[in-house]
């Protein structure tokens, strides 16, 4: 497969994606450029600096993954990209400590007029009182964001003897009070803060947190410390609020616009410390990030879950050990179910019995929908947006679980509602991977789901199998695997045949007129 790199990423990663498949490295394209060559890649590899627009994912044709080497996807439309089912993934953390070092520089750098200082001494100038600058111990730091980042920026400034709140709604008390710190709410940060850091993720609630309104609540001569996101700040109030004297100065290293823009307010204040989005940039960070998205893409190419998109939800180690040898299965019971359908899909109820049921299955029920929903879309269905895809055909997926389970250690199974009758599969695995279907539409069976499989309910009396064994070898299709299933009630049985080549149209209309014969259904289990 071929994958394009479209930003600076260190040779260790690119070494990786090599072993498997054709690299490209192409820098600072042109947007133009960019929509006219990503049709024939299968990965695109960015940092910050490539934009990856709408009008990039609706021409990649064949793109399966886009990988960012480092944290921040606000230069991905993440949702196009869910839309279209390309995994959009990250490597959150090879970058975590550069950035919580660049912070705790600019911090330091502000408060001793650092940069102002050697720019003196270098024009020849000994001007010892003019840079005098503020202790860091004893100051409140005020975090925005208790990530990993914020996180490591707050203990840092705990060891500097500062004192630490934080906002951060998404994280527990707990978190924050095992660390010594004060989680509190966004206008105390403001009221309390001699320092105020951002490591939030820019998105629609917090584009433009820090505005006009903002500088009127913090405490006067606060220092403010941007390495997150641009955006995150309005600049002009910014620069408005440190001429006003309300704000003594401001260290940042992202913009709304980069690289940055000449008229940009800031270039025009002198209580600044700008750095060139420099937070990730270390030797270090830049071969963590590299091997890092390397490695998801490979996983990603490969089909396998990963564990770094950031448009799955995450599924944790511990739950994707149990889970993972029963993806196949899931999305295999959700391709016989459908073709077991004669009307409009409703709903599609997954039922989880064993062990299996105390884990978070969302990843096999979203199985279940790709492999039900794939042979009847056009457009790709993939564990991305199979539930969006789901939703926006109206139909309702819900999951039961129960510990209980009758004869094998887990099962699986999945009921699907049409507008025309119901219609369910159970499934399950032999020992660590072998897939089985174990029920199909109430009749007992034992069968492989794999290449074809034609079904078909028929009434109990003699001579209904032959005839259809007939009818396969007039037409030289050879059976691989046969078997009846019954259910508790007699009268009807349940043919499930494995066929060695798909069945053309009119041998199906010649099985579907046996005399006995309640329906015949197709299934071709190759699915991608
Ligand atoms: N300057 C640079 O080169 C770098 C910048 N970054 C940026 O730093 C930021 C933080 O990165 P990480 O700590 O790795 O991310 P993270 O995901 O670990 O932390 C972000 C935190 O922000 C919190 N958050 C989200 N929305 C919020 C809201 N509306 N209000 C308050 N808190 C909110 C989340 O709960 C989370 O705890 C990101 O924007 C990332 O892009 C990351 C690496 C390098
Ligand atoms: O990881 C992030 O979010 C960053 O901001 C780093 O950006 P970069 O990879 O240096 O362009």
């Amino acid at each position: 497969m071929k994958i394009l790199v479209s930003d600076p990423v260190s040779e260790k990663g690119i070494a990786i994606l090599r072993q498997e498949h054709d690299v490209d490295v192409k820098l600072k394209l042109p947007p133009e450029e960019l929509v006219a060559l990503i049709p024939g890649y299968d990965a695109l590899v960015v940092r910050s600096e490539t934009k990856v627009t709408k009008a990039v994912i609706e021409a990649a044709d064949k793109l399966k993954v886009i990988g960012r080497a480092g944290v921040g996807v606000d230069n991905i439309d993440v949702d196009a990209a869910t839309k279209k089912g390309v995994i959009v993934l990250n490597a959150p953390e090879g970058n975590t400590m550069a950035a919580t070092e660049h912070t705790m520089a600019m911090m330091l750098s502000l408060a001793r007029n650092i940069p102002q200082a050697h720019q003196s001494v270098k024009s020849g100038e000994w001007q010892r009182g003019k840079f005098v600058g503020v202790e860091m111990r004893g100051k409140t730091l005020g975090v925005l964001g208790l990530g990993r980042i914020g996180t490591g920026v707050a203990k840092r400034a705990l060891a500097m003897e500062m004192k630490v709140l934080a906002y951060d709604p998404f994280i527990t008390a707990d978190h924050a009070r095992a660390l010594n710190i004060e989680l509190v709410e966004f206008d105390e940060v403001l009221a309390g803060a001699d320092f105020i850091t951002m490591h939030l993720p820019l998105t629609a609630d917090t584009k433009g947190l820090f505005g006009k309104e903002t500088f009127k609540k913090v405490k006067p001569g606060v220092r403010i410390v941007n390495c997150a996101r641009g955006g995150v700040i309005d600049e002009a109030a910014l620069a408005e609020a440190i001429k006003d004297g309300i704000v003594a100065g401001a260290a940042i290293d992202v913009f709304e616009k980069e690289p940055i823009d000449p008229a940009n307010p800031l270039l025009a204040v002198d209580k600044v410390v700008l750095t060139p989005h420099l937070g990730a940039s270390t030797a270090e960070a830049q071969v963590g990030v590299a091997v890092d998205v390397a490695e998801g893409i490979l996983v990603a190419l490969r089909g396998e879950p990963v564990t770094t998109a950031v448009n799955i939800a995450p599924v944790p180690a511990h739950v994707m050990t149990v889970i993972k040898p029963y993806l196949g299965v899931a999305e295999k019971m959700g391709c016989l179910a459908v073709h077991l359908a004669d009307g409009r899909i409703e709903t599609v109820e997954v039922e989880y019995n064993g062990q299996i049921s105390e884990v978070d299955t969302r990843m096999l029920t979203t199985a279940v929908l790709k492999g039900l929903l794939g042979p009847i879309l056009q457009e790709t269905v993939n564990y991305v947006n199979a539930p969006g895809v789901a939703k926006g055909r109206g139909i309702k997926a819900k999951e039961i679980k129960s510990k209980e389970t009758a004869n094998f250690a887990n099962l699986l199974t999945v009921r699907i509602r049409t507008d025309k009758g119901s219609h369910m599969v159970a499934g399950t695995l032999f020992g660590k991977e072998e897939a089985r279907i174990v029920m199909i539409d109430g009749y007992r069976v034992d069968v492989d789901p794999s290449g074809w499989l034609l079904i078909g309910p028929h009434i109990d009396k003699p001579g209904i199998i032959g005839k259809v064994g007939t009818i396969l070898g007039e037409h030289s299709i050879n059976i691989a695997g046969m078997q009846v299933g019954r259910t508790e009630t007699a009268g009807t049985s349940i043919m499930v045949m494995t066929v060695e080549a798909d069945l053309p149209t009119p041998v199906m209309l010649k099985i579907k007129a046996v005399d006995g014969i309640l329906g015949a259904k197709l299934v071709n289990f190759n699915i991608g």
